[in-house]
């Protein structure tokens, strides 16, 4: 799913117009209605609800949402101010709805004297993806207010106070969600962590805006969504041996973090990996062989790996568990200068490179490499938000022809030429030590199974965290650990088939 800038949205908008003769008005009333047939379905009619309605086309978002809620039997009270200056449609449904004297239509300043039954549900139609500044006065004084009810908040579009495609200033004042209901798309702005939190749970509401345009619109940003995801999976073939899938084999592990190792290892077995070989120190054989019979070990020194030797032709990951050892530093340097194939790097391993940014170099071209921000950090340096930090991360990506897997909420795959998808699968249970290394593991087993790195990270990355949805769904977030999380591997793959 591509993501659009505002200025793109409101273009789709006058495509849609122009090309499947619908008006604005019409569009509006689409809008709205999408969002009742929500609201219909998510609350009963006990429910009372509060609209606060904005000047913009937002606002009439609002004002009809107010009507066709009263249509279906809600009790309905719209707050806002009549000497703003309304945008044409907005003025027609604050019209339409004044005309209905059910309908209380008060002031924002009565707010503060108006009794809220004890169901009630708050709107807010205040600003949408038209905001060009900090909201600032009444407006200001409004949403703290609304922000401290202890009634479930509903966004329409966006939460007022976020710019569709921005950072926001560290004191802005922004409508916090439970819920927000937005037209067609993602916006940019619900994909970042300073500025997704106030969005609570995100809906798409689908309003017929025109395929045309949403296929020759460009856009270098998308999300990942289940369609892409079946056009790259490959179903495995019958008529097919061990060495169709692939070798992978990861370097993992040290002295009391032998853990990392067996997550990543079972991780790759998981996801599909024909040959799966596992280089460790020789304190985790007995732990690695027992816990993972299907791989095969490799020695790569006492306590911690002083040698990085692998399986021939096997598709390498790098990282878990590893330790910064100055014996594995200077080790795992010396096999990086000479090593040229892609492979997958994490972790440790990053931390090392980190230290000795002049080997970033020596990362082979069509890498992977998957930092969450602290490792993206020391290897590229501070930046002042995610917002900052995604935009180094492509010119990075760009520079050392790369992926980079920036780790989050939502998760970022950078590619080497400049496109960014961002995940939405996974959860806050996946919040533990642990799910970074089974990570790595899908990921190198999906490149070794002839997945471009492109399709390895992508596809890795839906499927961790759909396969940390399903452990949720089993064990809550609180008690899901990374080991249910590979469990459930098996769970996407029957989902996928
Ligand atoms: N395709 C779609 O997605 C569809 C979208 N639709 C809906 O349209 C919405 C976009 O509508 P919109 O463009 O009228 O913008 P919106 O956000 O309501 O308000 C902008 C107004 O606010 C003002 N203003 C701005 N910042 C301010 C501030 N800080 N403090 C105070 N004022 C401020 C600005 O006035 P200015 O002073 O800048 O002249 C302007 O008047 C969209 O989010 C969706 O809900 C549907 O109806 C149909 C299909
Ligand atoms: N709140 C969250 N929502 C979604 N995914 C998350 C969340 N917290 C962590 N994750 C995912 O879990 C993984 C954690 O990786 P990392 O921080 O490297 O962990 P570790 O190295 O301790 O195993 C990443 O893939 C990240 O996207
Ligand atoms: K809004």
């Amino acid at each position: 799913m591509k993501i659009f800038l505002a200025s793109q949205i409101k273009k789709w908008d006058s495509f849609t117009m122009r090309n499947e003769s619908v008006s604005s008005l019409q569009l509006m009333e689409r809008a709205a209605q999408s969002c009742v047939n929500w609201f219909f379905n998510n609350f009963e009619n006990k429910f009372s609800f509060s609209i606060f309605c904005g000047q913009g086309n937002n606002g009439g978002d609002g004002f009809a949402i107010a009507r066709l809620l009263y249509y279906k039997g809600f009790d309905v009270t719209v707050f806002t101010d009549e000497n703003q200056k309304f945008s044409e449609d907005t003025l027609v449904n604050f019209q339409r709805c004044k005309e209905i004297s059910a309908i209380d239509i008060l002031d924002f300043e009565q707010v503060n004297d108006f009794t809220f039954k004890e169901n009630s549900v708050i709107i807010d139609a205040l600003f949408g993806i038209g905001l060009n500044r900090k909201i600032e006065g009444k407006i200001a004084t409004l949403i703290k207010f609304l922000n401290e009810l202890p009634f479930p908040r509903v966004s329409v579009d966006i939460p007022s106070g976020l710019m569709a495609d921005e950072m926001i200033d560290e004191n802005a004042i922004v409508f916090k969600a439970d819920e927000t209901l937005t037209f067609q798309a993602w916006k940019k702005a619900m994909l970042h962590p300073e500025t997704g939190v106030f969005c609570g749970n995100i809906h798409i509401m689908d309003i017929f805006l025109s395929d045309e345009f949403n296929s020759s619109e460009e856009s270098n940003e998308f999300v990942t969504g289940e369609k892409l995801i079946h056009k790259i999976y490959n179903i495995r073939s019958e008529f097919s041996h061990k060495g169709t899938y692939g070798k992978t084999n990861l370097a993992a592990g040290s002295y009391g973090k032998m853990g990392a190792a067996v997550l990543a290892t079972k991780a790759a077995l998981k996801s599909g990996s024909g040959l799966t070989f596992i280089l460790a120190p020789k304190c985790g054989y007995e732990i690695l062989q027992t816990s993972c019979p299907e791989a095969m070990f490799i020695n790569g020194g006492e306590n911690h790996i002083i040698n990085f030797d692998f399986e021939e032709d096997a598709v390498i990951g790098i990282g878990p568990g590893l330790g910064t050892n100055f014996q594995t530093e200077s080790a795992f340097m010396e096999f990086l200068k000479q090593y040229k194939k892609p492979l997958v790097i994490d972790a440790d391993a990053l931390n090392i490179i980190a230290k000795h940014t002049q080997f970033l170099k020596h990362i082979p071209k069509k890498s992977i490499i998957t930092p969450h921000p602290k490792e993206f950090e020391r290897l590229f340096g501070k930046t002042e938000n995610s917002f900052e930090r995604l935009k180094l991360a492509r010119q990075k990506a760009q520079e050392l022809q790369i992926y980079i897997v920036l780790k989050d909420h939502h998760t970022q795959i950078i590619t080497a030429d400049n496109q960014v998808y961002y995940n939405i699968t996974g959860n806050a249970g996946m919040a533990k030590g642990g799910s970074g290394d089974v990570l790595l593991g899908i990921v190198t087993s999906l490149l070794a199974q002839n997945y471009s790195p492109e399709h390895a990270a992508i596809f890795g990355v839906w499927l961790h965290g759909k396969a940390g949805d399903f452990a949720a769904q089993k064990f809550s977030k609180e008690a899901m650990l990374p080991s249910d999380l590979i469990d459930e591997i098996g769970t996407v793959f029957k989902y996928l088939n």
